[in-house]
């Protein structure tokens, strides 16, 4: 059994940067959170600094630490989770980024995805990737760096350049640059990775006109990869953990068998479903994706992604100022006992699963002299849930395996009305678990099985406890019927941007 009273999580999301301390029950023992700044330098444009990344992490982490009272010989070794996609290019010789990261969010990868669908290339692209081809993922965002950025290509082609994905910047940097690597799971989400081999793909190299030079090394997503510099926490401690965040929270939901699911209700809604030890082939434009990888055994993922979930929330306080602070919604969605016919469908951003349709824009329809700010805030919260049932009416048609409850997570699963709704259109049981943080728990998770912190699987499943089980209350033709009225609403937003409809 490993030395060390305490697992360390970092979790390096999207808008700030967490760092959890975990004990043996699986209880959370300290926890540090910081945001940092997004900067949008042109319409479509998400970047970070790598830098503020780095920062924010190191600084969350160190507090956590502190909070639980814990010294580094308290800790057995640390996990990362990161937001995935994010792509950051660096000097191997000074560790600086030779330019901002690009976010997933960003959609400057877009005119290289045209060039290739026009090329015919989308298919193979799916075949070997198990991905849609779209800007979301890390390979345009990549390519474009070396195209735009004077000199990267020279330099990458003299082989001073290291790529990653933020797992691979924070591990670069905990390493003192000794190490660069990433896990299964975030290789899978760039775009480079053969789902058939586990390693990148050469055709996808050559596609996206990639120097392999740049790419870090595949490790599992449970085994130790490294030692963090002394300096850092005041003790050498073995990184043993790396992987996605929506892969992280499907481990620290202990999604572990076939059919398994889970959604995480944050800014947009990430729903996994584990397809066991072989990849699954998507009919319903769902992505097929790496979950974790443990020794030799991968385990795979079905994922839809909604890109504006409680975005739309932040958007009722933020845009229209109909509330001061996200949790309000509910109260005053409650205030009405249906929306009246209204119905919000959030494309701010364009559509992901299953639709893919970046044109889509925002729609708010059936609106009459009688909708009040509640009919409107109840639409939104339930186009969350309604979103979600989308993806679940398309895993369920491409899984051979049916799941028997839906597991959440994320800041919007504290809302029980969008739960409740959740479970009625979806017709399948909603479950919250005691420990909400189930993407750090996660991290800790995959950590502390290569540490021997944990004596399995087996064990992290029993400690997983439910906090709340929403029943469905609605029968199939109400499902069906509230679906049917919403896919009229979505029709409405297709295309919106490109003047036509989608
Ligand atoms: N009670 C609530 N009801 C609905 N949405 C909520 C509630 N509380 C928070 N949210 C939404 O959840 C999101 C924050 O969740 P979080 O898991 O922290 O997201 P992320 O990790 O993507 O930053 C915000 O978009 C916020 O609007
Ligand atoms: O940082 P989050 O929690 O919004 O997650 C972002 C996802 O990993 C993007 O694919």
């Amino acid at each position: 059994m490993a030395n060390g009273t305490f697992i360390l999580a970092l979790d390096q999301g999207t808008t700030s940067s967490r760092a959890m301390v975990f004990d043996r029950d699986g209880n959370v023992r300290g926890t540090a959170q910081q945001e940092f700044r997004q900067h949008y330098p042109q319409p479509g444009w998400v970047e970070h600094d790598p830098m503020d990344i780095w920062r924010t992490q190191l600084d969350t982490a160190r507090e956590a630490l502190r909070n639980a009272g814990a010294a580094a010989s308290d800790v057995a070794g640390l996990g990362i989770t990161n937001q995935r996609e994010t792509t950051v290019l660096w000097e191997r010789a000074t560790g600086r980024p030779i330019a901002p990261a690009i976010v997933w969010q960003d959609r400057r990868g877009a005119p290289l995805c045209d060039t290739l669908r026009e090329a015919g290339h989308a298919e193979r692209i799916r075949d070997i990737t198990g991905l849609e081809l779209d800007a979301y993922f890390s390979g345009t965002k990549l390519a474009w760096l070396l195209r735009e950025v004077p000199g990267a290509r020279q330099a990458a082609e003299r082989g001073e350049l290291a790529f990653g994905t933020i797992d691979t910047w924070l591990v670069w940097q905990l390493t003192g640059g000794d190490v660069h690597s990433t896990d299964a799971s975030n290789a899978s989400r760039t775009l480079l990775y053969d789902l058939a081999t586990g390693d990148w793909s050469d055709e996808m190299l050559a596609l996206l006109d990639v120097p392999r030079s740049l790419l870090p090394g595949i490790a599992p997503s449970s085994g130790i990869i490294g030692k963090t510099l002394p300096e850092h926490f005041g003790g050498a401690l073995p990184i043993a953990g790396v992987a996605g965040d929506q892969q992280a929270a499907t481990f620290g939901q202990a999604c572990f068998e076939p059919g398994m699911a889970k959604n995480t209700y944050g800014t947009g809604c990430f729903m996994l479903m584990n397809v066991g030890t072989t990849p699954a082939v998507s009919q319903h434009r769902l992505l097929s994706t790496v979950g974790w990888r443990i020794g030799e055994r991968s385990d795979y993922m079905l994922e839809g992604s909604v890109f504006v979930a409680g975005a739309a929330i932040q958007w009722l306080r933020d845009g229209l100022g109909l509330i001061r602070r996200a949790d309000e919604v509910e109260a005053l969605a409650t205030s009405v006992a249906d929306t009246d016919d209204v119905f919000l469908v959030p494309a701010f951003t364009g559509l992901g699963a299953p639709h893919w349709d970046p044109y889509a824009r925002g729609a708010l329809v059936g609106v009459t002299r009688g909708t009040t700010r509640a009919h409107v805030a109840r639409a939104a919260l339930e186009s969350i849930a309604l979103q979600s049932a989308d993806l679940l009416r398309a895993m369920r048609a491409d899984s051979p395996t049916d799941l028997s409850e839906l597991r959440v997570d994320g800041g919007a699963a504290r809302n029980d009305l969008l739960m409740q709704m959740q479970a009625d259109l979806l017709g399948v049981p909603v479950v919250r678990p005691r420990v909400a943080e189930s993407t750090a728990r996660g991290a800790a998770g995959l950590a502390g099985l290569a540490l021997q912190y944990w004596s399995g699987q087996d064990e992290l499943a029993a400690q997983w406890k439910v906090e709340r089980r929403f029943e469905p209350e609605w029968n199939a033709s109400q499902r069906d019927a509230r679906l049917a009225r919403w896919h009229q609403a979505v029709a409405l937003s297709r295309g919106w941007a490109a003047g036509k409809p989608g």
